[in-house]
């Protein structure tokens, strides 16, 4: 005890998406998933447990956080301390090394170094399973998180069998994510509140998980093969189809605005040239945009002529979970 233990988990962007859960409390998914760890962005988190402590103490960004995120975190540690068999309250410290704006899930690199950090802080040693698993409970994204390269979320049906594993860690294809931030207000509809109201609503629901099992496997096969443009036509249109959920939720939402319909149409009409560009969105209305390394400069130099103020990153395949 009293040990402090920092953790480095890097968020991930799904190729073939989550979007619904069959057991909301536990966080299990209707339909499995598929990512891409990214090495630029990442959360660094450092957990220390001090019988002194009254409570739980946080900081994100080394300002202190007393919010709902403070309450979720305590909820998370519970589950920490339950495993432990503690009581001990615990002080954490994060930093996200991820362009919040960017529209990039921070919940999911934020949730995998918590569960590293807090449950090696706890005494605990689990494997990277156990650690996808208790990831999982923060936020479903996050079990994807745990490992590097290409990942994939099996469903499962409870908690001891709904966890991600590694396709492939070290990525053979080339393969980057341009991140295009050009919206940088904060989300209206979060990620939870959102796929609930589709899997309540949409009358498309059924259909969606039947076709997601079907890419899933295309998708697995696609990576296997080095298949970089079967990747990313799949990609774009497992996200167009998530999508649809939400204009066909009722009430309809979305997360689009005019940039993002924009930006599509922008990669589309690279596709017209030759380009291999596709484009995938999560809950928020940036692109992110699967391409090649050898297509970088005429990407951002398009992006640059209709977008003059958007702000572009490039992210390559990352690592998983690591200790600092
Ligand atoms: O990442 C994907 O598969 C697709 C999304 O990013 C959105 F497009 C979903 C992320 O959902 P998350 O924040 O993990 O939800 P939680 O389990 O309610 O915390």
């Amino acid at each position: 005890m009293n040990k402090k233990v920092t953790a480095r988990a890097h968020t991930n962007i799904a190729l073939i998406k989550y979007w619904g859960k069959k057991n909301p409390e536990l966080i299990i998914p209707t339909t499995s998933s598929l990512s891409l760890t990214l090495d630029q962005f990442y959360t660094d988190t450092a957990v220390v447990f001090n019988s002194n402590l009254s409570h739980d103490e946080l900081t994100l960004n080394g300002q202190p956080i007393t919010d709902h995120t403070l309450l979720k975190t305590s909820t998370f540690l519970d589950i920490v301390r339950q495993m432990a068999g503690i009581n001990t309250f615990a002080r954490i410290e994060s930093t996200n090394h991820v362009p919040t704006a960017a529209g990039l899930a921070s919940s999911a690199s934020g949730f995998a170094a918590l569960a590293a950090a807090s449950s090696k802080a706890a005494g605990l040693n689990l494997d990277r399973q156990a650690l996808s698993r208790l990831a999982r409970r923060g936020s479903g994204s996050a079990s994807r998180s745990i490992f590097g390269g290409f990942a994939e979320w099996i469903a499962g049906e409870d908690d001891l069998t709904s966890y991600a594993h590694p396709i492939q860690e070290n990525v053979t294809m080339d393969i980057q994510m341009l991140t295009v931030v050009l919206d940088g207000s904060v989300k209206k509809i979060g990620s939870r509140q959102g796929m609930q109201h589709a899997i309540a609503t949409s009358p498309f629901y059924d259909t969606w998980v039947a076709e997601s099992e079907v890419d899933l496997v295309t998708m697995k096969q696609a990576i296997a093969n080095n298949d970089f443009q079967t990747l990313g036509e799949l990609a774009e249109h497992n996200a167009l189809q998530m999508h649809s959920l939400n204009f066909t939720a009722k009430p309809a939402f979305t997360y689009f605005n005019g940039d993002t319909l924009n930006i599509l149409n922008l990669v589309q009409n690279l596709r017209h040239q030759g380009i291999q560009a596709y484009a995938t969105m999560d809950a928020g209305p940036n692109v992110k945009i699967i391409s090649q390394s050898t297509a970088t400069q005429v990407i951002c130099e398009a992006i640059k002529k209709d977008f003059p103020n958007a702000t572009v990153e490039v992210a390559k395949p990352g690592p998983g979970i690591s200790y600092l």
